[in-house]
């Protein structure tokens, strides 16, 4: 058997959330009450645990849904997966090139046009000058933004950006894609297409993970789930086998 996709091992994660400093108001008040005494804990942090011993195993061809409430730490273990943010312990390793979608707009320049913020965006994913410009047809044409391609980004509807984000992060050629929720935007018809879009992405990933609400796309479009609450797993292993209902 091949060795897995991705292996994560005992993950923690915590945030800072508030540092004794950011306090300043009420540790003014409260230092006064107690005599100056909270001043010996000024670079104590609060922070919040967001994931707390998580460990599962993706093979190739494996499609992973991960679910809980809101704030059961979801979106972070994607980030974690995608690199974007280490863990306090443990260890996840990827075999493969990861795209996440998680920070499509990073870099994003508004008084730059379409065409220069695609450019950007490639760049900044690792592709060379030459793969960049081969790529740019494509975008342009699936975008649909005609002469808007050419227009400063502050000029876009909501739509646009979204048509403009979408095209570019789905030219990136994929052997781990990493998703927050079902990716699609815009009007009628481009939902339509980047659904489409999104389909051939899903299936043809050596792996996919998708964090969602959504109980159909569970069953409809993942073999997997990995269920998290508090940050915390409740469940992982095959969605046929899991217990209750998503
Ligand atoms: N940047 C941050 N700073 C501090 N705490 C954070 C930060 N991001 C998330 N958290 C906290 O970490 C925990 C996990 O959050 P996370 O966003 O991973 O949950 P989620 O399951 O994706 O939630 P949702 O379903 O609402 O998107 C929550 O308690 C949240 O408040």
């Amino acid at each position: 058997m091949s060795a897995p996709v991705i292996e994560a091992e005992h993950l923690r994660l915590h945030y800072p959330v508030l540092s004794m400093r950011a306090r300043s108001l009420r540790n003014a008040v409260l230092n006064r009450a107690v005599g100056g005494r909270l001043l010996k804990a000024k670079h104590e942090t609060v922070t919040v645990l967001a994931l707390d011993g998580i460990s599962f195993t993706l093979e190739e061809g494996d499609r992973l849904a991960i679910i809980g409430p809101n704030g059961s730490g979801k979106s972070t273990l994607l980030k974690v997966l995608a690199g974007i943010y280490e863990p306090d312990t443990g260890r996840v390793s990827v075999r493969g090139k990861v795209s996440s979608f998680l920070d499509l707009s990073f870099g994003l320049e508004h008084e730059a046009t379409g065409r220069e913020n695609v450019k950007t965006m490639l760049r900044l994913k690792g592709l060379k000058k030459d793969e960049i410009e081969a790529r740019i047809p494509e975008i342009v044409a699936f975008s649909g933004l005609e002469n808007y391609f050419e227009l400063p980004v502050r000029t876009y509807s909501s739509g646009m950006f979204a048509r403009l984000l979408f095209s570019t992060a789905t030219a990136i050629d994929t052997d781990v894609l990493v998703m927050d929720e079902w990716l699609s935007a815009g009007d009628a018809e481009f939902v339509e297409r980047a659904t489409a879009r999104m389909n051939a992405m899903f299936s043809s990933a050596r792996v996919a993970v998708l964090a969602t609400h959504n109980p159909k796309l569970v069953d409809t479009v993942c073999n997997k789930v990995l269920v998290l609450e508090k940050g915390k797993p409740l469940y992982f292993g095959l969605v046929k086998d899991s217990p209750g209902n998503f």
